[in-house]
């Protein structure tokens, strides 16, 4: 008898199928299709350094954003707000993944660089992340009495500079999501996914103004609610939730809701990042009644992955490049919960491609039962929108 282990091609690299061959009857029996656990286990150092890193840098973030002062906004080329905190963030995440994984090649795909901390004038700023960072890693404890010199904290900041693609590992990282939220007291994220050959393999969403109880369609801010959560997820191993500041993490999955009258959905805080009006039609097409639940970043992939809302909507202006840190975690707590994020023509996101993921117009995410009427939803609403009456 002789035994084939052969690797296919599927949406989960890591699955194998086992078929054996008899000689005797020259006949494949497949016996089964079952996850390669040691290539899962691959993933458990990263996975536990990932929830590490995004738990520090959030206690990095969560102490700017108490503080905020209008210095510390800073301007890029783009215009959007950069703050010390996505800086601090970016260099927190970058030291702990390196020194928790120092056997593995070290590579991360990240949205901040240090060119501006570079320029002349920048070196009272660059001064105050190198303190941010230091004081976080000395609150911690775990690396003992590290100081790092502000040049260290650039090297950090300039590790993210990989291009990503489609073969080898690659860490993603957007140090903070959702900036214009987090300058304004709201809602924002610490995002870090792992890539392995173009695919999300793992993901971790430190939401520090999250609050642990549900916000449905209800949400607003109130000062009493308890705040703070961390989602993670690994390929075919689910997604849990836990107290940023706590263990016991829970099993999280996406609504089960069917019909969509009842659904609730988010989108964009801003509107310059998501189209409302196209969002509202596709909302009147499914009859939902709720009205949207606005907040920034990520939080809503986590917040739709516990069954806080059933829908949630993008459609980025035209010319706006969507890029990978700004949905690789987001995606995989979704799916892992039982979710399906895609474009608008029910592509999965590719993230393969490098730093940008080419779109087809927008993305949507549900949950499976919903999701054909949301495409189809979506597609007429694009089409009177394109041609309207
Ligand atoms: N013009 C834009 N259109 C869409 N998204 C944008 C735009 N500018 C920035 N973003 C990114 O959108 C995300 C947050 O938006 P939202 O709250 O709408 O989900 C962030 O990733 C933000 O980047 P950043 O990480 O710099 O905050
Ligand atoms: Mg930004
Ligand atoms: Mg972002
Ligand atoms: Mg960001």
């Amino acid at each position: 008898m002789n035994i084939n282990c052969l690797r296919i091609v599927t949406p989960q690299p890591q699955v194998k199928l086992i078929s054996l061959f008899s000689t005797r009857k020259s006949r494949t029996l497949i016996l089964s299709l079952k996850l390669s656990s040691s290539v899962l286990m691959s993933y458990d150092k990263g996975f536990a350094a990932a929830k590490k890193a995004a738990s520090i840098a959030a206690r990095l973030c969560q102490k700017v954003q108490k503080a905020l002062l209008q210095s510390d906004v800073q301007s890029k080329l783009d215009r959007s707000p950069v703050t010390v905190a996505d800086y601090g963030s970016q260099a927190l995440v970058s030291f702990v993944l390196e020194r928790e994984l120092p056997s593995e090649p070290f590579s991360i795909v990240a949205e901040e660089d240090s060119k501006d901390l570079r320029k002349d004038g920048a070196q009272d700023t660059l001064q105050r992340i190198t303190d941010l960072v230091n004081d976080t890693l000395s609150i911690d404890g775990s690396y003992g009495s590290i100081t790092l010199s502000t040049e260290d904290v650039l090297k950090a900041i300039d590790s993210g500079k990989s291009e990503g693609g489609s073969h080898g590992r690659h860490w993603v990282l957007d140090p903070i999501d959702g900036t214009k939220g987090f300058v304004r007291g709201d809602q924002y994220a610490i995002a870090l996914a792992l890539l392995d050959e173009g695919k999300v393999v793992l993901g971790v969403l430190a939401c520090p103004n999250l609050p642990l109880a549900s916000i449905r369609s209800d949400y607003q801010h109130s000062a009493d609610k308890e705040v703070g959560c961390l989602f993670f997820a690994k390929i075919g191993a689910g997604t849990y939730m836990q107290p940023l500041n706590g263990s016991s993490p829970l099993k999280v999955q996406v609504t089960a809701i069917e019909n969509s009258e009842e659904a609730s959905f988010f989108e964009s805080y801003e509107k310059a990042h998501s189209m409302h009006d196209l969002s509202s039609s596709i909302a009147k097409k499914l009859g939902v009644k709720a009205p949207p639940v606005r907040i920034d970043s990520q939080v809503k992939y986590g917040a739709l992955s516990r069954g806080d809302g059933a829908i949630y909507l993008r459609f980025p202006h035209k010319g706006y490049r969507e890029k990978i840190w700004d949905h690789a975690a987001g995606c995989i707590v979704v799916t892992e919960a039982g979710g399906v994020v895609s474009d608008v023509s029910g592509n999965p996101l590719d993230f393969s491609k490098g730093k940008y993921l080419d779109l087809d117009t927008g993305i949507i995410v549900t949950n499976q039962k919903l999701m054909p009427a949301l495409l189809k939803a979506v597609k007429e609403s694009l089409e009177e929108k394109a041609s309207p009456l």
